[in-house]
């Protein structure tokens, strides 16, 4: 059996990465697509060879021969859509951040599991064989106990006071939600669950969401995790360091996957590159699951403990 996707939100990383992760994927086939504006869904559609088109995400949903939904528009529409996606019976797969905030992320968990449908989220992080390296080596202990973690992660781009990434009632937030969602995913996987959260903000001189966040965590281990986050910076190699009482790991940029470890014993450097396309693990875990009637890896209650994290960011920032 093969899981026929309908995409919706066929903007930039459907573009960059999606369709094509779906179409590499042995189970699965990309059978419609939808945006609201029909010339650039015919262009998306033309290039990508998608039968079906849709300029409203409702039809698209409800529409027959269709088994899951990508849904990969704004955050805002991201619960929805999930909703109407699993009360017609698909399985859902959720770009990042899952949604606004936790209440959000407990209704669209709370439909799809009464509609017995799956819910993943996108934290392809999970699956970079230089995070699962780490993992390993932090349960192997060669770190010994591990005190902190830090990740540093800036956006270049310079938003416009319209773009939905920088509107809190559309994006949640600024780099915190955007791309620090992504970090804190990898601080949960690595460090396992967190006890408190510490943050502070600076506000954007042209737009409503903030423009910096720092966090720091305790992880429920007792490390500590620290988080910086920016937009309109200059080019942010998305940085990682992990510091124990044997050993520290160094990651310059977690998209290329050189992992530095450092013990007594000295220094090793070892290279673990990431897929070409970074969304095709993450969708092949999760057309899988749903073949084998398993849980995806990137589940819904997992994809909403970041935001739980986040909702306590911004709280204790203010
Ligand atoms: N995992 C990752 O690395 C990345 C994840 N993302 C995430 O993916 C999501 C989309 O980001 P991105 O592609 O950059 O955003 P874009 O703004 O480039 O694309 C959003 C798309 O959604 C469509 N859209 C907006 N509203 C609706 C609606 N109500 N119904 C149907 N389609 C709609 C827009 O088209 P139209 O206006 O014509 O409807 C557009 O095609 C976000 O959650 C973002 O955080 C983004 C980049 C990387
Ligand atoms: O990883 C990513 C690359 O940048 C995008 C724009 O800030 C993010 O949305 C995305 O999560």
């Amino acid at each position: 059996m093969t899981i026929r996707w309908g995409l919706v939100g066929v903007g930039d990383i459907a573009n960059k990465r999606v369709a094509a992760a779906i179409q590499s994927d042995p189970n699965s086939e990309l059978v419609a697509v939808c945006r609201r504006s029909e010339p650039q869904l015919d262009q998306f559609a033309d290039q990508f060879g998608v039968p079906r088109r849709f300029t409203n995400a409702d039809d698209l949903i409800a529409s027959p021969n269709l088994d899951a939904v990508y849904i990969a528009t704004p955050v805002d529409c991201h619960c929805p859509q999930t909703i109407a996606a699993a009360r017609a019976g698909k399985h859902v797969l959720v770009e990042k951040p899952m949604a606004l905030n936790p209440a959000e992320c407990d209704r669209m968990i709370s439909a799809c599991d009464q509609a017995g449908v799956s819910l993943g989220v996108a934290y392809y992080r999970r699956f970079y064989p230089v995070v699962l390296r780490i993992q390993q080596l932090i349960e192997a202990k060669q770190l010994g106990r591990i005190l902190s973690i830090g990740c540093v992660t800036g956006n270049p781009n310079r938003f416009p006071a319209d773009d939905w990434r920088v509107i809190r009632t559309r994006g949640g937030g600024g780099p915190l939600m955007d791309i620090g969602s992504h970090r804190l995913d990898v601080f949960l996987q690595l460090l396992g669950d967190v006890a408190t959260v510490k943050a502070s903000v600076i506000d954007s001189p042209d737009y409503e969401a903030e423009q910096a966040a720092t966090l720091l965590v305790q992880f429920k281990s007792g490390a500590h995790g620290i988080l910086q986050c920016y937009f309109g910076t200059v080019e942010t190699p998305d940085r990682l360091e992990i510091i124990g009482t044997e050993g520290r790991i160094t990651v310059e940029d977690l998209n290329h996957g050189d992992l530095m470890l450092s013990t007594s014993e000295g220094q090793q450097l070892e290279s673990h590159p990431p897929a070409d396309n970074l969304h095709a693990p993450l969708i092949s875990d999760f057309s899988a699951a749903v073949l084998e009637h398993r849980s995806p890896t990137i589940s819904g209650p997992v994809g909403k403990r970041t935001n739980d994290l986040i909702r306590l960011a911004y709280e204790d920032a203010q």
